[in-house]
């Protein structure tokens, strides 16, 4: 059994870990820390969990995580990096599902997310975890840098285009929307119910910090400059993710080549739906499982290619994705723990 610690189990991915691992036949889940309910039963903050966990959350410091396996991170940005060098060197594989290692240029980072990186030895080792463009590294990787929620919709998106060169990666547009999970479990006005629900806006226009991350990975696959508008939006649901990508086509490629591009693309990755040529995925259709499913549009038979991603941001945006990496990391089948179908309606 792998053993597993969770750092920040109070929060919205850190009890989507636990209820995926709560019943993932290979996991043993051993420490579940908060600083702020040490000593609470897990269960009796999460009654949805009375009988299958029976840990208690316990304070940071009172817990010895180098008796884990691995241990995710489901905290701010900046805590993993901290924690991380001690636990690599004991040997304990780490899963951050913030963004303390998603970046490789370290000066961006530090801009981006206005904080001085106190691990920067460890930026190169970090592998980005979206296995379905990373799998054999994820493999061997002992550091994880589970990717932002928003990032995973537009690079499955984008990638197959970029990659076949058929669009101009110059121009790429992301008009993307989150459920208010998105921005976590805290009090704050802008996501309490009489603000966020019956209310709908955009936000980060001007630039969100999932833009360098999201431009740096695309770069990866093309040699033409990538330049992407990304603009998110905040939605009155609690999960689910729903992002439009436009790409302009620069080559002569009919539409039953490009839906062949993505199902060729994606025809061994148990957790991409590529749709019908023509469909309008639903958020609801990923409720609570780790799936993403996409579609293709093109207007008018014009040059304005347009794809469509849904995802939950909590499972595949998120803790999903997280224990999709674990199960490559400890040499499991993939899809261990990951096979339920998403709740409708
Ligand atoms: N929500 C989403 O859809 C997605 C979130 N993410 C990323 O995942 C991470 C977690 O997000 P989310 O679950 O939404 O966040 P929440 O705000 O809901 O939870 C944060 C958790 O971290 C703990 N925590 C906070 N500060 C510290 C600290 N200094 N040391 C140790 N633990 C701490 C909190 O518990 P306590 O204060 O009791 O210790 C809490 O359990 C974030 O980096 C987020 O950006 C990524 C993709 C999607
Ligand atoms: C709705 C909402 O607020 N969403 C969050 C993104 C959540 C996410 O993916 O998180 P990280 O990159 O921080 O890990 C935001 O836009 O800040």
């Amino acid at each position: 059994m792998i053993k597993v610690g969770i750092v920040g189990g109070t929060g919205y991915t850190g009890v989507e870990l636990l209820r995926l691992l709560a019943v993932h036949p290979q996991v043993q889940l051993t420490a579940i820390t908060s600083r702020k309910e040490d000593g609470l039963p897990v269960a009796d903050m999460y009654p949805s969990l009375r009988g299958r966990v029976n840990l208690a959350f316990s304070a940071p410091d009172k817990v010895d995580l180098t008796q884990c396996d691995v241990v995710f991170f489901a905290t701010p940005h900046g805590v993993a990096m901290e924690q991380a060098p001690a636990l690599l060197k004991a040997g304990v594989k780490v899963i951050d599902l913030a963004a303390d290692f998603r970046i490789k240029d370290q000066a961006v980072f530090e801009k981006t997310y206005k904080i001085a990186h106190t691990a920067p030895q460890l930026i190169d080792e970090a592998v980005y975890g979206l296995p379905e463009l990373n799998r054999e590294d994820i493999k061997g990787a002992n550091l994880i840098a589970n990717p932002g929620c928003y990032p995973t919709t537009m690079q499955l998106g984008f990638v197959p285009l970029l990659k076949a060169g058929v669009i101009d990666a110059g121009n790429l547009i992301a008009d993307c929307k989150s459920g208010v999970s998105g921005a976590g479990r805290k009090a704050e006005i802008g996501i309490l119910f009489s603000e966020a629900s019956d209310n709908f806006k955009a936000y980060g226009v001007s630039g969100h910090r999932h833009t360098p991350e999201t431009v740096a990975q695309l770069q990866r696959f093309t040699s033409d400059k990538v330049r992407l508008i990304f603009t998110p939006h905040l939605v009155p649901m609690i999960r689910g993710m729903h992002s439009t990508l436009y790409a302009r086509l620069t080559k002569d490629v009919s539409n039953e080549e490009l839906q062949k591009l993505f199902e060729d693309a994606y025809k061994d990755q148990p957790f991409v739906d590529v749709m019908p040529w023509g469909s309008h995925p639903e958020t609801r259709t990923t409720r609570g499982a780790n799936m993403l499913r996409l579609a293709l549009h093109r207007p008018d038979n014009g040059d304005t290619l347009i794809v469509l991603v849904v995802q939950d941001n909590l499972v595949k945006g998120a803790s999903g994705q997280a224990v999709q990496c674990m199960n490559l990391m400890f040499g499991l089948d993939e899809g261990t723990g990951l096979n339920n179908i998403a709740l409708l309606p």
